[in-house]
């Protein structure tokens, strides 16, 4: 990713991730790494300004762009690595835990599903997705408190499942990974991953417009508004 200064994803970014995820499919990809240009972010997450005083119209694209590029890259049967070099708050954090494995660079950086903390609810498909990592005692601490986890933190309750030391030993890390995948058939690799993502899967799949529908809904609320226009102030501020 490479949208300065925080690659916070916008609608342009999501279209660029969610087209390059379906060429990437279509041009049978042996694996991917998924990672940063900026020193010091993943990505910020869901561009805020795409959700304060949203034109419907946009924020309804907006939140399917966002549907599709996750359907593709949880479901990609090639696998994939997020190379973290740097914080992964809210929907940076969603990129990463897409990703079949997760080498983040230590010690400064943080990660999480840090939602609750803006006044914001992650979605039941983003809440799925750490459920599945970590499991659901600390999945639902971690969601009801909007924890940002430490690179220590993160690989102790499994978030991540390896540190590096800079961003060429996370992708030598993460080229470790690929090349141990490499070696097998990879429609029986393929099917496995799809088994184990299929219930998660559906669930959005099966509700797409529901969520859609959610989405709009509480970005239209006054409290939610102002809750983000107080947290644009603070990060401007800041
Ligand atoms: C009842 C059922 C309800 C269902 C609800 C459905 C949906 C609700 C949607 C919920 C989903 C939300 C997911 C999200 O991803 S929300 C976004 C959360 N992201 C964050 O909280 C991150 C905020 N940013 C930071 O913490 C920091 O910027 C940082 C990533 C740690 C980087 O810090 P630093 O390097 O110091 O950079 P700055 O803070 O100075 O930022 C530079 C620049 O970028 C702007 N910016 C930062 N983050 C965002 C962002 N997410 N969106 C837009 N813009 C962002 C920041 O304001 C600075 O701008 P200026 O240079 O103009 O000051």
């Amino acid at each position: 990713m490479q949208k300065p200064p925080v690659n916070s994803l916008n609608l342009d970014l999501l279209v660029a991730l969610r087209d390059t995820l379906v060429k990437l499919e279509k041009e049978k990809c042996k694996g991917m790494i998924l990672t940063s240009e900026s020193p010091s972010v993943f990505s910020a997450g869901l561009d805020i300004m795409e959700m304060y005083r949203p034109d419907h119209n946009r924020a309804r694209k907006f939140w399917t762009t966002l549907q599709d590029t996750w359907i593709k890259l949880y479901s990609s049967p090639y696998p994939t690595v997020a190379a973290i070099n740097g914080h992964s708050p809210a929907g940076g954090c969603l990129l990463a835990l897409s990703c079949e494995y997760r080498v983040m660079v230590g010690p400064k950086f943080t990660i999480g599903l840090n939602e609750t903390q803006l006044g914001i609810v992650a979605p039941f498909w983003f809440q799925d997705c750490m459920r599945n990592a970590i499991g659901e005692r600390q999945a639902e601490l971690a969601l009801t408190l909007g924890k940002m986890f430490s690179v220590d933190e993160a690989l102790k309750v499994g978030l991540i499942d390896e540190i590096a030391k800079d961003k060429a030993d996370a992708i030598s890390k993460a080229e470790d990974f690929l090349d141990e995948q490499s070696g097998l058939p990879a429609l029986a690799r393929s099917t496995v991953k799809v088994a184990f993502r299929e219930a998660t899967l559906n669930r959005l799949l099966k509700n797409r417009e529901a969520d859609t529908k959610m989405f709009l809904d509480f970005i239209s609320m006054p409290k939610v508004q102002q809750a983000l226009e107080m947290y644009m102030q603070t990060l401007k501020k800041k």
